[in-house]
């Protein structure tokens, strides 16, 4: 069913009739016809290292690649953790060149989703910040499981560096110029509720109806015939895209020197210390 691919640890099951590939990071799955359910599993957070966007991009394209394949629930493992955002330990101290290819994996990573064929739905379990809410952003409908506790927006300020300048138009496509000033400024975390208030997600759900609820909504895009579907999307979406491509090594570079700097680094230092109390 889905093709495996020389890059990732991959291994297949079926069970129930339901065709599943285990990998390294991600779990692909293919519960009916028209769905893929793509899982990110990366403990203890799921965090987007280089390999982990390398390996959600690539499951992504093998869904793609099957023909019956409309729609696709993005989900997570950890069902407090949809991701916690790009690997800071990537951005801590790093190698120049790995440094690099861990930015070109990302914006791929970010156009692979955004630009996808099938209709995506992001199943968004608990927490949900900055790439966590690109990923999800990049989705066409977002579902929330409840529980005032989790958290999703853009806090990038607060470690002391600032979102890319397509993420921050991702923001405001989603949400409004006024309120994505509010919430990058302020390197606000909404709660379900107030995600909801802003558009920032679509619906709030309870944590045991969450992958239910966004199966249902997939199958209803996977219904909706592909080339009107598909052309709307493009036409919506392929402005950011090309700007993307087009400045794709410029903003490279932009984020390489801005992660280089002593201030940049002693500010991520200090955050990633603050983080789980362990480092
Ligand atoms: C003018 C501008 C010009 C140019 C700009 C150009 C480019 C732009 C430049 C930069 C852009 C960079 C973009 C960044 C976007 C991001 O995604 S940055 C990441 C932001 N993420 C976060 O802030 C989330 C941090 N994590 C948490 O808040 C919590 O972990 C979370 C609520 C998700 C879960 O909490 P909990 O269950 O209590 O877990 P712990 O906190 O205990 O964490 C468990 C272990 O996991 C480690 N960890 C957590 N998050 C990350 C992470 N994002 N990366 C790496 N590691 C992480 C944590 O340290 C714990 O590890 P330990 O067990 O201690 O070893």
């Amino acid at each position: 069913m889905f093709a495996s691919r020389g890059l990732l640890r991959s291994s297949r099951r079926l069970v129930g009739g339901i065709s599943s590939a285990t990998r390294t990071y991600v779990n692909l799955s293919k519960p009916s016809t028209s769905v893929a359910v793509l899982e990110l599993d990366r403990a203890p957070v799921n965090s987007l290292s280089k390999e982990m966007a390398d390996a959600v991009s690539a499951a992504i394209k093998e869904a793609e690649g099957d023909d019956k394949v409309q729609a696709l629930v993005l989900k997570s493992s950890n069902p407090k953790i949809f991701s916690a955002g790009l690997d800071i330990t990537e951005m801590n101290n790093p190698e120049v060149e790995r440094l690099e290819d861990f930015w070109r994996s990302i914006q791929d990573l970010f156009l692979t989703l955004y630009g996808s064929r099938l209709s995506t739905v992001a199943a968004i379990e608990g927490h949900s910040p900055a790439g966590g809410c690109l990923l999800a952003m990049s989705c066409d409908y977002r579902v929330m499981t409840e529980g005032e506790n989790f958290k999703i927006g853009l806090n990038e300020t607060k470690l002391g560096i600032a979102a890319p300048y397509w993420l921050k138009d991702l923001f405001v496509k989603t949400i409004g110029n006024r309120e994505a000033e509010l919430g990058l400024g302020l390197g606000k975390l909404y709660s379900p509720s107030e995600a909801l208030s802003v558009n920032l997600i679509d619906e709030v759900v309870k944590n045991e109806d969450v992958l239910e609820v966004a199966m249902k909504e997939a199958e209803t895009w996977a219904k909706i015939p592909p080339k009107g579907r598909v052309a709307s999307k493009v036409m919506l979406r392929s402005e950011m895209m090309d700007e993307l491509r087009e400045k794709k090594e410029l903003d490279v570079g932009w984020f390489r020197d801005f992660i280089m700097e002593e201030g940049t680094q002693k500010g991520i230092d200090a955050y990633l210390k603050s983080l789980g109390g362990k480092k």
